[in-house]
C-alpha cells in the first residue's frame, strides 16, 4: 500500500546511550530497505569560517551548535517523498566536509541525535518519539573508548569536553527531554526486546494496521 506521508521516527537519547546501535539494529531487521536514516549529527554547522583552534572551543552539546532549520526544511522534503542532499559532517576537523550524500525517500525516517526532542518543531514532524536512558557512568565509558578509537581524540580531551559541556549541556537539555518519549529504552544497542518491539511496530504501521499513527 503506498503510504500518503512517511513516518517519522525520532531517537534521542544522551552521547554514548546506545542511538546509533538501536537505530542500526531496527535498519538491519527491515531487508526491504524502507527505512532511511537523518543523523541530527550531520546537521552540525559549518565552521569553514573559523581556524581549527577556535572550532575546538565551540559547545557542540548546545541547541545552538546545529543548523535546525535546514534539519526541518530536509524532513519536510523526505515528509512530501522528495529527494534531500545530506550533508556530511566530519568530527575530526569539527566542520562539514566537501561531500553531500543524495537521500532517497522512504516510507520510514528515522532521525537520530542527543538534541531531536529539544525543538518543538522537530517533535511536531515524529509520529514517534523514543528515548535511549543510559546511565552516565557507561555513557562516558562508552564515548572514551568511541571518541578515542573512531574520532582521533586523546583520553585528556574526552575527559574535559565532558566535564565542561557533555555533561552540563545533558543535564540541561538532553535529560529534560525524555518526558516527551512514547518509548524509554533503557541501555540502548543491546536490548533485543525492545528493538523488536520498534521493529514490530513500525511493520503493523507500514501494514496499515496501526489506526494511532497513520
Ligand atoms: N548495550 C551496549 N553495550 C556495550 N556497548 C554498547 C552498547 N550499546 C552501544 N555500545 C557501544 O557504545 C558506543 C556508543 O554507542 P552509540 O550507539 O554510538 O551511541 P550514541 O549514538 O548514543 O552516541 C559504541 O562504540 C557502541 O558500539
Ligand atoms: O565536532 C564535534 C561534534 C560533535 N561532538 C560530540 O558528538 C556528540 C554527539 O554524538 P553522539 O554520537 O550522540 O555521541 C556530542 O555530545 C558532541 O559533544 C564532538 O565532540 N565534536
Amino acid at each position: 500500500m503506498k503510504r500518503s506521508k512517511p513516518i517519522v521516527i525520532g531517537v534521542a537519547g544522551g552521547s554514548g546511550s546506545g542511538k546509533t546501535t538501536v537505530t542500526r539494529e531496527i535498519y538491519r531487521s527491515f531487508s526491504d530497505k524502507s527505512i532511511t536514516v537523518i543523523q541530527q549529527d550531520a546537521y552540525y554547522k559549518a565552521q569553514d569560517d573559523k581556524p581549527f583552534e577556535e572550532r575546538l572551543l565551540t559547545n557542540y552539546d548546545h541547541p545552538l551548535a546545529f543548523d535546525t532549520d535546514l534539519l526541518i526544511s530536509h524532513i519536510q522534503e523526505l515528509l512530501q517523498f522528495h529527494p534531500i542532499k545530506k550533508p556530511v559532517y566530519d568530527y575530526t576537523v569539527h566542520t562539514r566536509s566537501a561531500k553531500i550524500v543524495p537521500v532517497e525517500p522512504k516510507d520510514v525516517i528515522i532521525l537520530e541525535g542527543i538534541l531531536i526532542l529539544e525543538d518543538e518543531r522537530l517533535r511536531n514532524l515524529m509520529d514517534i518519539k523514543v528515548f535511549v536512558d543510559t546511565d552516565s557512568d557507561l555513557r562516558i565509558i562508552r564515548r572514551l573508548l568511541r571518541d578515542t578509537e573512531e574520532r582521533g581524540r586523546s583520553v585528556e580531551s574526552v575527559i574535559n569536553q565532558y566535564l565542561t559541556a557533555v555533561r552540563p549541556m545533558h543535564l540541561q537539555f538532553v535529560e529534560p527531554t525524555k518526558r516527551y518519549a512514547d518509548i524509554i529504552i533503557p541501555e540502548g544497542g543491546k536490548n533485543s526486546v525492545a528493538i523488536d518491539l520498534m521493529a514490530t511496530k513500525i511493520r503493523t504501521v507500514l501494514e496499515g494496521k496501526d489506526s494511532q499513527v497513520l
